[in-house]
């Protein structure tokens, strides 16, 4: 497990459920003294207790890797680069690798997953992603949740599948690997655009407005970059969208909110302590929107008030005349 935030102490828990052995990369030497002696992550999910007989925290990406079957990468799609610097091929080679990130890499606007396969080699059957619905804070409640494993090898999914399944949470697989990536790259960006019309002082009837047109804008975005046949009522689709839209505990849609409130950038992520995929990714979607010459209101609005600064108000204003 590379990656020591919500997420991936969240997919532990999971994953303890089964009978495994787990290395977990942290990049911090007290996060890894902390999680040996208290058997909990010190800044994330602290209440959940993790199972210190399966699961060796270190911070020797190198050799946590070595003797691994499958190697799971969650740390935020802007640090990846970061957390592999000094890896190469030889590091993946022979491993299923899984990603749990959705977002995608700053400057070469690439999904994770094709950094993998472009940088470190790793083959197309190797590769999987954990999606669909499901909040870190709701693993930890043990609330019943539903996974999605996609990946275009058939039988890896499946084994991922079997290896996520518990009591709390079901599983399904799916062969769209890059679809269901940039859709859960898209929704982050929606729920932001869902949190700053909140901000904004608009409810729920308008919210509604916004998800249906955001997910016409998925299909439009994903009939483009990676067209065939998906029903985007799946839920690792539709449903990822809905749950970042109106959850209380999603990252993007708070951090939205706090940008229709007034806050500037900067300081709605340092109130936050958390990462919303969303900012970061918006800006490569932005650039795939121009190559592909789409049309993605939703999406350019977001842009311009993150990154061209201009006004919430004025752009959902503008907005409205496209909306649906
Ligand atoms: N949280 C959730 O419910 C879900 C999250 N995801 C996805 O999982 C991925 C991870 O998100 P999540 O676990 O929520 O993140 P969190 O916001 O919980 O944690 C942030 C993580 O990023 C690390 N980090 C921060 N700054 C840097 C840096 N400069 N270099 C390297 N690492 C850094 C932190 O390490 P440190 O603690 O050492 O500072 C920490 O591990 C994202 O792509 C997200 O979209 C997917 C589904 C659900
Ligand atoms: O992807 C997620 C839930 O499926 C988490 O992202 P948010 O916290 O932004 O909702």
């Amino acid at each position: 497990m590379i990656g020591g935030g919500s997420w991936a102490t969240a997919i532990l828990k999971i994953l303890s459920e089964q009978s495994v052995r787990i290395r977990w990369w942290l990049r911090d030497p007290k996060t890894v003294a902390h999680v040996q002696q208290y058997a909990h992550n010190p800044r994330y999910l602290s209440d959940v207790s993790l199972d210190r007989t399966k699961i060796t925290p270190t911070t020797d990406l190198k050799e946590a890797l070595s003797d691994a079957d499958i190697v799971v990468l969650a740390v935020p799609a802007a640090f990846v680069e970061d957390a592999l610097a000094g890896l190469g091929p030889a590091d993946f080679r022979g491993k299923l690798v899984v990603s749990a990130i959705k977002g995608m890499i700053p400057e070469s606007h690439c999904l994770v997953t094709d950094l993998l396969e472009d940088r470190y080699g790793v083959a197309e059957r190797d590769l999987c992603i954990i999606a669909g619905p499901c909040h870190a804070e709701e693993v930890a409640l043990e609330r019943q949740s539903y996974l999605t494993l996609a990946g275009p090898d058939e039988a890896q999914a499946h084994r991922m599948a079997d290896l996520m399944r518990c009591r709390y949470v079901s599983t399904a697989t799916s062969p769209d690997l890059r679809g269901i990536e940039y859709a859960a790259v898209l929704k982050n960006v929606y729920a932001i655009a869902c949190g700053i019309c909140h901000g904004l002082g608009y409810g729920d009837n308008f919210q509604a407005i916004l998800v249906a047109n955001a997910l016409r804008e998925i299909g439009t975005f994903l009939d483009a970059v990676c067209p065939t046949h998906r029903n985007l009522n799946e839920s690792a689709y539709v449903g990822d969208l809905l749950v970042t839209a109106y959850s209380q505990f999603s990252r993007n849609r708070t951090f939205g909110n706090m940008i229709g409130r007034g806050y500037s950038v900067k300081s709605a992520q340092f109130e936050m302590d958390m990462v919303a995929e969303g900012y970061y990714a918006v800006k490569s979607i932005h650039e795939l929107i121009k190559r592909h010459r789409l049309v993605m209101p939703i999406t350019q609005a977001v842009y311009r008030i993150l990154y061209d600064r201009v006004s919430p108000n004025l752009e959902v204003t503008l907005l409205k005349n496209y909306l649906r």
